[in-house]
């Protein structure tokens, strides 16, 4: 993927994992501040606090950090950390934003010493400003290009030693030249539901909202494993409570609230539910093409492929075969229904399964 292609956003539904506009300030204020406030990622987080605790006896700047994961499990809020507690001011940018290598230049050029640069999305810069960032990572250095053809001469300018967090959804996708120059490669991993209930816990006490253990595992059960999405969820939760309840985040009230926003006690939404019901119910489990099932559930492909399947494959309830989509027997017990007799189902040895 280049920068320029935008995959399918799912901002706007409830469990989508990506953010924007005002949900942003509303995270601001639950981002945890230093490492030991940072809940989950204990790989990760115990490797960074080796890499920063060394860098800070050396007195010099840390290493470049890539952090890689899926959006919502922290990237932007460990970018912070790492300039909380390397005590630099940090600058945040994305990769879609630098479309040409000036525009990375005029960033790079502009950068205190020790300063944090985050680079979110990556994997979506351009070429030439992926490759001046190559020198400027290796060698503290660009070269402006001034003029143009035959008379372009190359100006070198030298930049203060700063630290590059570089964030992707997907490491693979980097160049290796890129991904080798960094010194350290954060891997963040989905939460498990005890994490979750942590984060929620936490973001109440911010909010000033009560929330009953079972409240919190209520939610943090149908959070699809990632902060963000527990965040809001328990936003619309205290919304609930506030209005036809004491405004106490009980069990039954978390249970209550998320069956109103139609959010299943396995965090499927609308969108998940109706690919799920039209592949079982018009299809009878698959195997069907993506296409079919796109039309069916009136959406486009992209969509369906894109924004809803990886939770339904993560899940465990959808699988890609060469034939099509399949449902898989966990997906004919979440929606209560049961297979007809010799219905082919994913899962099972009988299938060849492997992503088409
Ligand atoms: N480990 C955590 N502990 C507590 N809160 C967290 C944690 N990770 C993320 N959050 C909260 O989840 C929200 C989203 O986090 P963040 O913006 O850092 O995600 P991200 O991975 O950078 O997402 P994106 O890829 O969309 O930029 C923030 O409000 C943040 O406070």
């Amino acid at each position: 993927m280049t920068w320029e292609e935008q995959p399918p956003q799912d901002t706007g539904r409830l469990v989508g994992a990506t953010a924007e506009g005002e949900e942003l300030a509303a995270e601001a204020a639950l981002r945890p501040k230093d490492l030991a406030e940072f809940v989950g990622q204990p790989k990760v987080r115990e490797q960074l606090d080796l890499v920063l605790r060394a860098a800070r006896a050396r007195g010099g700047t840390a290493d470049h950090v890539l952090l890689s994961g899926a959006p919502g499990l922290g990237k932007t809020t460990l970018s912070m950390i790492i300039a909380a507690e390397m005590g630099a001011p940090i600058r945040i940018t994305s990769g879609p934003a630098i479309q040409h290598a000036g525009d990375l230049a005029a960033i790079l050029s502009s950068l205190a010493e020790g300063e944090v640069l985050f680079l979110d999305e990556i994997h979506r810069m351009s070429r030439p400003a992926e490759e001046m960032l190559y020198m400027a990572m290796e060698d503290f250095r660009v070269d402006v290009i001034v003029g143009k053809g035959p008379g372009a001469t190359a100006i070198p300018l030298e930049l203060p030693p700063f630290t590059l967090v570089g964030a992707t959804t997907r490491a693979g996708l980097l160049p290796p030249p890129l991904r080798d120059r960094f010194g350290f490669t954060g891997h963040m991993e989905f939460y498990a539901p005890t994490e979750l209930e942590r984060v929620i816990h936490r973001s109440a006490r911010l909010l000033d909202v009560t929330v009953s253990d079972g409240g919190a595992a209520e939610i943090a059960g149908r959070s699809r494993g990632t902060p963000r999405i527990a965040n809001r969820l328990l936003r619309r939760v205290r919304d609930y409570a506030q209005v036809r309840g004491d405004g106490v985040v009980t069990e039954e009230a978390a249970a209550r609230a998320l069956t109103v926003f139609e959010v299943d006690d396995r965090g499927l939404d609308r969108l998940d539910r109706s690919v799920l019901e039209a592949l079982l119910k018009l299809f009878g489990g698959g195997p069907v093409g993506l296409s079919t099932l796109a039309v069916a559930v009136g959406e486009e492909r992209e969509t369906v492929e894109e924004v809803a399947e990886p939770f339904l494959v993560r899940e465990g309830l959808l699988a890609r075969t060469p034939r099509g989509r399949v449902a898989t027997p966990a997906a004919w017990a979440h929606l209560g229904l049961t297979p007809p007799p010799g219905t082919p189902v994913a899962g099972g040895a009988q299938e060849g399964l492997f992503e088409s």
